[in-house]
């Protein structure tokens, strides 16, 4: 299959690479000259979380011109930075050629919807997760499983299809949006608060301060997923973050690590998102909204 991804970063390079291993013709799309000559002289690392290596020469590219139309085009920059992305490398994208995404926010999917059709628009979240360590070497953090869906059950079979013989574990869903959400859930208490006062997954579910603030920026998400109706699939999903903050003890979240090196987070797509579907449902958020005006502020201290 002739394969795009857009965004060789972390996730790009480990979907991008193991694909390209798995023997389909994989386009690593950038817009950094530097980096994607790199990446096709020295090839990515891969290492797997038990520590094993893998060389796998690969082909970057910055224009997207050189790859003609692709069957698949995998999305995997950072939220904010979708549009952008999916207009820079629009002449890969024909009126054939399947979309996914697996980014993190509540708006990856309608951003596809808003170039492609319903049959060629694939969208979810995947649990797998990686770090770029330095350019071309990519350490694996976590080997979850991908779910999505889309309307078209002959193109989510043939992606399953490809990633499952690349060895990503799939899940199919017929609609994502709620599993988006569930996701996305977890995400919104521990993102904002983990940016705005350092402490680790760990410490905030430990200080009490922080604890209300993720109960009341769960419990506002879950009202404005009812209005919307969106049936999250999960029964509590409190007792979720509690767990996962608790499993992922001594990690600093990515928002966090975003903030520290000084970098656009995903804001406006997980808290910044909620804020404007409770304002079309006519539901107030002010946890939410407070997390969103002042991560926005903490970034505007350092962007520009
Ligand atoms: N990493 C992880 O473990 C997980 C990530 N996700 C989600 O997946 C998505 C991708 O994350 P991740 O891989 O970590 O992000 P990265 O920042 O590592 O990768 C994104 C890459 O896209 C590049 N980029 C930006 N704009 C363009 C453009 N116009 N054309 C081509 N490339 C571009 C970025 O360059 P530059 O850095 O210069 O901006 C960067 O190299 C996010 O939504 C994230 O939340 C979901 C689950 C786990
Ligand atoms: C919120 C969570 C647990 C993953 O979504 C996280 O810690 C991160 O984003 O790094």
């Amino acid at each position: 299959m002739n394969i795009a991804v857009i965004g060789a970063g972390a996730l790009g390079c480990l979907f991008g690479g193991r694909l390209t291993e798995s023997g389909h013709d994989v386009y690593l799309l950038h817009y950094r000259q530097a980096y994607v000559d790199h990446l096709n002289e020295a090839g990515l690392t891969i290492e797997s979380e038990n520590d094993e290596k893998t060389d796998i020469a690969v082909t970057a590219t910055t224009d997207a011109n050189e790859i003609g139309v692709a069957d698949l085009v995998i999305v995997f920059v950072k939220s904010h930075q979708t549009r952008d992305a999916l207009a820079e490398h629009a002449a890969c994208i024909g009126p054939e050629t399947d979309l996914l995404s697996l980014q993190n926010g509540l708006r990856h999917y309608d951003r596809l919807l808003d170039i492609a059709d319903e049959d060629h628009s694939f969208a979810g979240v995947t649990y797998q997760g990686a770090v770029v360590e330095e350019p071309g070497y990519i350490r694996v953090t976590s080997s979850g499983s991908s779910t999505f869906g889309g309307a078209n059950d002959g193109g989510l079979h043939r992606i399953e299809e490809i990633l499952v013989e690349a060895g990503f574990p799939v899940e199919l869903v017929d609609d994502p949006r709620p599993y988006i959400w569930a996701k996305q859930l977890v995400s919104l208490p521990i993102k904002p608060l983990a940016a705005l006062t350092h402490l680790s997954n760990g410490e905030l579910i430990e200080t009490p301060e922080t604890r209300t603030l993720m109960k009341e920026i769960v419990a506002e998400a879950e009202y404005v997923a009812e209005h919307h109706g969106v049936d999250i699939p999960m029964d509590d999903p409190m007792a979720e973050v509690v767990a996962t903050c608790e499993e992922s003890y001594s990690h600093y979240s990515s928002m966090l690590q975003d903030i520290r090196a000084k970098r656009k987070t995903e804001i406006d797509d997980v808290n910044g998102a909620i804020v404007d579907i409770a304002r079309e449902e006519d539901v107030d958020v002010p946890i939410n909204e407070l997390a969103t005006n002042l991560v926005r502020a903490l970034e505007k201290s350092y962007l520009d």
